[in-house]
Formats: C-alpha cells, structure tokens, sequence
C-alpha cells in the first residue's frame, strides 16, 4: 500500500489502527537513540540513568528492568537506547514467539556477556517458557530437559551474564514470580503536550516538514498523550498539506487535515468515541465490562483495554471501578447528552486486580 492510498482510505483511522504494530520504517527513522535524545518522561529517564551507570561504574551487567505503559510511549526506543548507553547488542524477541521452552533456551544459549535481551509484550510469554527464564534470570542458567517419560533428563546450561528488558501494556497480567525478579520497573505514562510538541519538531525535522510553532500545538493537545500517534498525525498533515496547500504545516492546515481524519479536539478517533457511545447509549453509563464493550463495538477485547480504555480514564471520561467501566459526566457532555444526576465524576481508577507496584 502507497503512502497516498493509505490517507485516501477511509475506512482508515490514523489514531487506533494500527496503533498496536509499529509503522516500520518510517518509525524506526524517528526513534530516538539515546537518553539525551529521548524527550519526556523525566522520571524513568533520570532512574535508568543511575541504574545503567551504576552498573557500568561496578563493571557489571544492570539489573532486569521491566517497562510497562500503554502502547506507543517509547517502550521499544527505550530498550534499544539501554543497549545503546551499555555499548552491547540488543537481542530482540516477544511473548509470543516464545511458545515452547526450547524458542527461549535458545535465545538464551545465544546471548553473549552483557547482551540485552528484549522481550516485547512479556505478558504473553507461555507458561514453560516463563518459567525457564525465571531461573536464566536468577542464576543465569537454564534446565534443558532432553527426551520424554520416564527417562528424560535434564541438562544444565550455562547462561552468560544478561540484562533482560521486559515490556508490556499489561503489567498487571504478569505473574508475580515473573514480576518479582525484575530489579527496576519503570512505568510510561502518557506524555504532556509540550513534551509531545517537542516530540513533534524533531520528528518534522527529521522528516523534513515545514511545522510551525502553532501548528505543532495543535497536533500535539489531539495526540492522546502518545508520541506514536504524534508521529502519525503528523505525516498524514503532511500529507494534506503538500496536496492540498503548498506544503507548509500552519495551525488552519493542520485543523482542516485532523477534520478530515475524524480526529476531535481531545483527539478521540472513531473507536473511542465509539467505545463511548456505547457505554453511554447502550449501557446506561455503566458499569460494564470490558469484554461486553469490546463486543458492542466489534473490537477485540485487548485493543479496548490496552489502546482505548487508558486514554479514555487519563481523560476523565471514563472510570474503572470494581464493577465495570461507568461513563463520568463530562463523557455524557462529550457525546453532547445531559449527565444523569448519579453520574460518576472523574479520575477513578479502582482496579482490582493489577497490583500497584515499584522498585
Ligand atoms: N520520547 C520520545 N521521543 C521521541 N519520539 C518518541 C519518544 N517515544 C516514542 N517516540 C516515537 O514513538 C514511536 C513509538 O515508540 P515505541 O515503538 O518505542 O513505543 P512502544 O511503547 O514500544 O509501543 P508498543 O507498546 O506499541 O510496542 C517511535 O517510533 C518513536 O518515533
Ligand atoms: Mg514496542
């Protein structure tokens, strides 16, 4: 598919597909490549540095560090940038292509001293997978169990010294094993948009787009917090500019492009208004689970809860409460309906199951 066909398509939402896989190329020319160059989220920026110099400074290999966040936050950049400020290689695999024990055993039997090794949505990893890699984690070493029945045996197997970096948009689905054996979690959040607006420049800059100061505002306040959808919005105002003006971003040009892509001003897509409409229209408000939404708006269950819902709660519209997800008032008014006088307020977030959890 051509870069034109794509923005013609319209059955094509620029924020939500696609927001799960990567856009290949054209990301990766836009990943940042080192601490220094990585904008935004201070915190984990700060942590990691001390974590990855102390080990440097010690002549060790840092700790297992775990990155958690919703999708398109920089979770994969910032695994490739720990290689990167360590002077190793990145070996790079998922969840789920490690469906047998032998995928990941080896992966490890591969791994030279002081490699990287990323697993990309840790959560999916299979059970005798995880396992085996609870003790290459532990004691850099694996069991390899050669034959079957009675008299299979197993093998250990040495494992040089790595750094796992685990990712995931699910912590809360990690087991608790698995969790506990990471020495540094760092957690993503949604990026503000002065940091995205930064985001936004360089990427122009890169790409060579003429984006104005206010222009770059504007994308930025409708990116939901992700630079990946920053990034997206970005080509395909490129993309109207260079059609249907003389190429230059200004703010009226990257207004009129974000209309036609059915980007609102809190940069809800089809999907999450969708998502919305639902639970407001056809539920009453809530409270509902999150599969029963997912059905109602013929989405897989995983892309409501790890790419819509997290927005949808950081923007205050809707709540996760024990119950179900309820619609708060302002997404009543969203949807231009007059709240019922029960209405949730927003920013409550009570989750019963994904444990809170730091260093
Ligand atoms: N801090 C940042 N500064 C500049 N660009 C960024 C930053 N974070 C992410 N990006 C951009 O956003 C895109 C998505 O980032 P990345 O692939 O690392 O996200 P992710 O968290 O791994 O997403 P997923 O969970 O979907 O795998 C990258 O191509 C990169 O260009
Ligand atoms: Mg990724």
């Amino acid at each position: 598919m051509t870069e034109y066909e794509d923005v013609v398509d319209p059955a094509e939402s620029p924020v939500s597909a696609n927001l799960l896989s990567g856009d290949g190329d054209i990301e990766a020319s836009l990943r940042p490549t080192s601490l220094e160059d990585f904008i935004g989220q201070p915190r984990v920026r700060e942590q990691l540095q001390l974590v990855l110099a102390g080990a440097k400074k010690r002549g060790g290999t840092p700790d297992h560090i775990l990155l958690s966040g919703p999708p398109g936050l920089g979770k994969t950049s910032m695994a490739m940038i720990i290689a990167a400020e360590l002077g190793t290689s990145l070996r790079l695999t998922s969840g789920p292509a490690l469906e047998r024990a032998g995928d990941l055993a080896a992966m490890l039997s591969n791994l030279v001293e002081g490699d990287v090794l990323f697993i990309d949505e840790i959560h999916r990893i299979a059970r005798p997978a995880e396992e085996m890699l609870y003790l290459a984690m532990e004691d850099f070493r694996v069991d390899v169990v050669v034959g079957k029945g009675p008299g299979a045996t197993s093998i250990p197997l040495e494992v040089a010294p790595f750094t796992l970096v685990g990712a995931t948009t699910r912590s809360g689905a990690l087991t608790g094993p698995l969790r506990d054996r990471f020495g540094f979690t760092a957690h993503m959040d949604f990026y503000e948009p002065p940091e995205l607006q930064r985001i936004l420049l360089r990427s122009a800059g890169i790409l060579g787009v003429r984006l104005g100061e206010e222009a770059s505002a504007e994308i930025a306040g409708r990116s939901r917090g992700t630079p990946r959808i920053a990034n997206r919005l970005l080509r395909r105002v490129r993309d109207f500019a260079e059609v249907r003006a003389d190429g230059v971003v200004t703010r009226d040009i990257a207004r009129a492009a974000l209309a036609v892509y059915d980007v609102d001003q809190l940069g809800l897509d089809r999907l999450d208004r969708a998502v919305l409409s639902a639970l407001v229209r056809s539920f009453g408000g809530g409270p509902v689970g999150v599969s029963t939404l997912a059905v109602a708006v013929g989405e897989e269950s995983s892309t409501v809860e790890e790419v819509c819902e997290p927005f949808l709660v950081r923007a205050g519209l809707v709540a996760r409460t024990p119950r179900g997800r309820v619609a708060t008032a302002a997404a009543w008014e969203q949807l231009g309906l007059t709240p019922p006088p029960d209405a949730a307020a927003g920013g409550i977030d009570v989750r019963v199951n994904e444990p809170q959890h730091g260093l």
